[in-house]
């Protein structure tokens, strides 16, 4: 059972709500000049990662009593509560154990009386005979011929998680070349196909389930496409695989059940790339640096559940997260990596957190009248600096940054990276020490300015600063940090959840749309106007009949 505590009705809460009225009037650079170990202090490493929360309107005070707060959660027991395969996703009467697919340890984890990791380690072992044989080529086509490309078909959890993995670690690449279908527009599908050849191409059909609307409707049309394409329905053994939790509705599709990568329910499709959802990945790195991947994971979660909250990096993040969330009111959060190849991960933890963390009913059943999960978003940097950085340095909001940037290129060209990283390091400290008046007052004159025209431009050119940032300095991105990094999230969002006294893996509010879209289908079928909705969804439905 998790805990169930109102954490605004806690003492941490009533002393952190005195201690913001200070912090409030606190300024980040103050806080740097008056102690010369904060960096010391308020960073830590693990492995090869370095996560500096130092640049955050916090104090030693602070973080005693957001650690303060997580105790009187019994964070503690919720982590374990996890980690031991109590159904903790009570609204659907299931574990949450990602952390047993990627349990490198291989100690057992009891799921209804029995240890799920014998199937763990079955179905890893399936992936790597099928991911070699594919890669080496043994895997042949229906026509003999090598697979050259692999069209992972899936959508949400069964997508963006591979996605960001195989952009992440591109330059681990095998010969394969990996294509991605989510959406239900046509389009998708349509152009994924144009320069595939069915003899040497492999549909992943991934759905956790087996039954989502746009998979199934691209995963039919590239059955279509294939047979259309010379191969006969006893070739599609040999060019589409499943990894679901769905055995009968695989066999059904058509699909070999010996080409079924198969998963549990306790497994939540947001957290599904470490689970057969990752074959795309093993094929796309190779078998070994899947396992690498795992194994940075499984550290994460060995640190997560195994160090004190005065370390714990997750922990951290996710009370320093709630100390902007629900005493600042700032109601998102930028996700910032200083690497092209991780030009998915904010858009990866924009389900991983939103749909974990978006909930407004407590445990109880009751509505929440605090503020809960944080819109997440971000793009990499540079781009973002020359888009919406104005808004993080001179809006009216606060946004807390997580900055992200690995310290070796896998690309060192010239100068490229050291410039990357001189933005990397420019802007949090840009963002904490803004430039006050006299400073602009300063520069315009050095700049020849007259009186009046400083007067008239220097309020436009001022940055008030204190806008908090975390800084994670990865080594290198590999296999393994990249996996430590997830794991760090996916922990922060566990925490945060707890705090919050929501259930984080559930995710009903996907389903009205879908309910209503299910029943719109077939109202778009004949001519007829209809009335059955109210006027804006009627007049939308119509004017579309009238223009197709
Ligand atoms: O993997 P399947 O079952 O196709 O689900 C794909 C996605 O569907 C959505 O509606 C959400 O529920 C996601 O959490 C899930 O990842």
């Amino acid at each position: 059972m998790l805990p169930n505590t109102d954490f605004t009705s806690t003492a941490a809460y009533k002393y952190l709500t005195d201690h913001f009225i200070d912090i409030a009037k606190t300024d980040l650079k103050s806080l740097f000049s008056s102690d010369n170990e904060r960096f010391n202090k308020f960073s830590f490493q693990f492995e090869d990662i370095l996560v500096d929360f130092s640049k955050n309107r916090i104090t030693d005070e602070t973080l005693a009593l957001l650690i303060q707060l997580a105790r009187e959660c019994s964070l503690n027991s919720a982590i374990e509560a996890m980690f031991n395969g109590e159904k903790i996703n009570a609204t659907e009467g299931r574990q949450v154990l990602h952390t047993a697919l990627r349990n490198r340890s291989n100690t057992p984890v009891i799921v209804d009386g029995k240890d799920v990791m014998p199937e763990v380690n079955a179905v890893l072992q399936h992936m790597k005979e099928f991911s070699d044989a594919v890669i080496s080529g043994a895997w042949k086509g229906f026509s003999g011929k090598e697979i050259t490309d692999v069209v992972n078909i899936g959508i949400g959890g069964s997508d963006l998680g591979p996605v960001m993995v195989t952009e992440a670690l591109k330059s681990y690449k095998t010969r394969l070349n990996l294509h991605f279908v989510s959406n239900v527009d046509g389009t998708h599908i349509a152009e994924t196909l144009k320069g595939l050849n069915p003899e040497t191409t492999l549909f992943l059909v991934a759905s956790k389930t087996f039954t989502t609307q746009e998979t199934m409707a691209n995963a039919h049309s590239a059955r279509e496409w294939f047979l259309a394409g010379g191969a006969q329905e006893a070739d599609i053994a040999k060019h589409f695989a499943a990894l679901s939790t769905n055995s009968a509705a695989v066999a059904k599709f058509g699909i070999d059940t010996k080409n079924m990568f198969e998963f549990w329910d306790w497994v939540g499709g947001r957290y599904s790339l470490w689970s057969a959802i990752g074959l795309s990945i093993a094929l796309s790195i190779g078998f070994d640096n899947f396992i690498e991947l795992l194994d940075g994971a499984h550290a994460m979660d060995n640190h997560f559940r195994n160090t004190e909250f005065e370390e714990n990096i997750p922990a951290i993040l996710a009370l320093i997260g709630i100390w902007y969330n629900n005493f600042f009111d700032a109601e998102t959060e930028a996700i910032l990596p200083y690497d092209q190849y991780l030009h998915r991960f904010a858009a990866y933890f924009q389900q991983g957190d939103m749909e974990s963390n978006g909930k407004s009913t407590d445990r109880n059943g009751n509505i929440i009248e605090y503020s809960t999960g944080p819109i997440i978003w971000g793009e990499p940097g540079t781009n973002g600096q020359h888009a919406f950085y104005q808004l993080i340095h001179q809006g009216t909001k606060l946004i807390p940054c997580d900055f992200i940037a690995p310290a070796q290129s896998h690309n060192p060209l010239g100068e490229h990276h050291q410039m990357l990283l001189s933005n990397f390091f420019a802007q949090t400290e840009a963002l904490m020490n803004g430039k006050n008046y006299d400073e602009v007052v300063a520069e315009l004159k050095a700049a020849g300015k007259s009186e009046a025209e400083i007067e008239k431009l220097a309020p436009f050119k001022v940055f008030e600063g204190n806008r908090p940032t975390n800084s994670i300095l990865v080594k290198m991105i590999t296999p393994r940090s990249l996996g430590s990094l997830i794991a760090m999230y996916e922990h922060k969002i566990f925490v945060q959840g707890i705090i919050w006294n929501i259930y984080s893996f559930d995710q009903w509010g996907v389903e009205l749309g879908k309910q209503l879209a299910g029943k719109i289908l077939p109202e778009l079928k004949g001519n007829e106007d209809v009335s059955s909705h109210d006027s804006s969804t009627n007049g939308l439905i119509n004017q579309y009949k009238a223009w197709r």
